[in-house]
């Protein structure tokens, strides 16, 4: 089957032809309007909570689709907000970047594109035996969304990431991060989020994902960005850069956007 991807001819305006879900009423990312936004008391009631564990020596891959460090943590727990009762654990991280820094965000904010998006994936375990399975349900995923700004100090966690990109340039490839990686760096200090009711932003698009996007961004340098840019989609000598790797957003229909001020 033709490998899916981000040009005009295998990009998100086909991904339904090939993966019926990416057609669906529950599509992500959305574009976050903040006027629309409620504030729901229930959220407030019940905090959203998480515990990580560090760990080094994860595994990180070029997907072809931009890297992903592979974080199966039976340690790790989200809970609260608008996860109901369920415990979520850690399965992946990975981010999405654009070709310059004035886009790369999936979500936007009152159509404002971030210079990337990082998303933390987390799975079901109160109910699901694992994440294959959970990514088949409507309450399967919970996937922490945080924006990146660009500025002028480097993000230290980001940059253990970038300090290993440049072996696996290629496709498939894949390394250990020797340095010791808490996913809880990742977070900006201010935790108020939006969330909502989605999907996976890549195919197959299952609609499996309670969406919670923190409203503030982290910072990373355009260096940084730069280096994500120089992984490559394909595995053999041709080089095709990965230099966008980001959906635009779908429509959010009748679907409840809820915020929470933590
Ligand atoms: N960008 S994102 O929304 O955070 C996102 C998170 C995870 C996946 C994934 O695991 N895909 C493979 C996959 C799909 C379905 C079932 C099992 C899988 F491994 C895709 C997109
Ligand atoms: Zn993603």
């Amino acid at each position: 089957a033709a490998e899916w991807g981000y040009s005009p001819t295998n990009g998100p305006d086909v991904w339904a032809r090939l993966f019926p879900q990416a057609g669906g009423a529950r599509q992500s990312p959305v574009d976050i309007c903040t006027s629309i936004a409620s504030s729901d008391s229930n959220l407030e009631m019940k905090k959203l909570t998480f515990a990580y564990e560090s760990q080094s020596d994860l595994r990180i891959l070029n997907t072809g689709h931009g890297w992903k460090v592979e974080a199966p943590q039976s340690g790790s727990r989200l809970e609260g907000g608008p996860l109901g009762e369920d415990i979520y654990q850690l399965e992946q991280f990975h981010c999405h970047w654009g070709e310059t820094s004035a886009e790369g965000s999936e979500h936007t904010v009152d159509g404002r594109a971030y210079a990337g998006e990082l998303h933390l994936v987390h799975w079901n375990t109160t109910k699901y035996q694992s994440f294959a399975e959970a990514a088949q349900h409507p309450d399967g995923l919970a996937v922490l969304g945080v924006f990146f700004d660009v500025g002028n100090e480097s993000n230290d966690e980001i940059e253990k990431i970038v300090s290993t990109l440049s072996e696996i340039k290629f496709k498939g490839q894949f390394t250990d991060i020797p340095d010791v990686i808490d996913p809880t760096t990742f977070l900006p200090s201010g935790l108020g989020y939006w969330t909502y009711l989605g999907s996976l932003t890549t195919p197959p698009c299952n609609e499996c994902v309670i969406w919670i996007v923190y409203k503030e961004p982290i910072t990373v340098t355009e260096e940084q960005l730069v280096q994500f840019r120089c992984l490559s989609a394909c595995s053999g000598e041709a080089e095709e850069f990965i230099v966008k790797n980001y959906r635009p957003p779908q429509p959010l229909g009748n679907r409840a956007l809820r915020e929470c001020n933590a």
